[in-house]
């Protein structure tokens, strides 16, 4: 499904990403961890398009995404919708308008200037936003929410483009353990219930064991572990984090605790 085949990306001197391969057959949800620095965002924003890459492929069902231009380089950002770890709503405009500028690929300038939106686009909308548990904000000012409500908006106008890939970068470093647990939740959920891949940076251990089929872990911008979260042990950790014997694990931690369960989740989400 998703190729990534021998891709490098160099800043100035550096190798932010370095020669990374590694191939995803299904729509599974990946993690891709690692400390500061070590070629996440790159490697998501390489998939994206939003960063070009220096060499290497990353197919996607067989074709090659990073040689596309134009409207088929917009489309293809549309099959892969991006979440950022800062929301990146307009914050003075409210929150179905955010959730409807998720059409933007496939509106003309002149519709989305004048919001002419359809009965068809609004009503879609606010079915997204009912599904995540926030159709009551939807007059709102995106930002008179909360961290958690914001970046369920932000994941509302990202299923807006009906992707089949949800890249999601650092999506719960800005929230507290609570509204970071919501936000993991309801990703999940979506990959289950739609069937679409999740590829998420996450800087916690514990969110990427919890959440995640498949964990790759980069370190100086190589992949230096790519398996379960089974196999993610304190010390295979410790050589992604580059850490010596004291590595603390809980250091890299969010916290999050009790069970992930539906009830637990409506219950946040309510
Ligand atoms: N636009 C840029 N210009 C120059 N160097 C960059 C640029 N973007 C990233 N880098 C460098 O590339 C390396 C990898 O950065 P990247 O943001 O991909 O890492 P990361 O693992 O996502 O880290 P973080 O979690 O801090 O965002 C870093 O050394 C960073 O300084």
């Amino acid at each position: 499904m998703l190729k990534v085949s021998s891709v490098t990306r160099i800043f100035g001197q550096k190798a932010a990403v370095d020669n990374v391969s590694f191939e995803i057959d299904r729509a599974a949800f990946v993690g891709v961890i690692g400390r500061s620095g070590a070629g996440k965002s790159t490697l998501l924003r390489m998939m994206n398009r939003l960063t070009d890459a220096s060499s290497g492929e990353i197919s996607f069902e067989g074709r090659n995404v990073l040689t596309l231009q134009g409207a088929a380089k917009r489309a293809w950002q549309g099959q892969c919708a991006m979440i950022f770890q800062q929301f990146n709503l307009v914050p003075r405009m409210d929150v179905a308008s955010n959730v409807l500028h998720g059409l933007l690929n496939q509106r003309s300038t002149f519709a989305t200037m004048f919001n002419l939106w359809s009965d068809a686009d609004i009503t879609r909308a606010m079915q997204i936003l009912d599904r995540l548990g926030i159709a009551e904000q939807a007059p709102k000012r995106a930002e008179a929410l909360s961290g958690g409500q914001q970046q369920r908006v932000a994941i509302a106008r990202a299923l807006m483009q009906d992707p089949k890939v949800i890249l999601a970068d650092e999506p719960i470093a800005s929230l507290d353990p609570m509204n970071a647990q919501v936000v993991m939740d309801a990703l999940r959920r979506i990959h289950e219930e739609d069937g679409r891949m999740v590829i998420a940076n996450l800087h916690t251990l514990d969110t990427a064991r919890r959440y995640c089929d498949r964990v790759i872990g980069m370190r100086d911008g190589r992949v230096v572990f790519d398996g379960t979260p089974d196999q993610l042990t304190t010390g295979v950790a410790r050589d992604i984090y580059g850490a010596d014997a004291s590595f603390n694990e809980s250091a890299t931690s969010t916290a999050i605790t009790g069970p992930r369960d539906a009830a637990y989740a409506d219950a946040m989400l309510a």
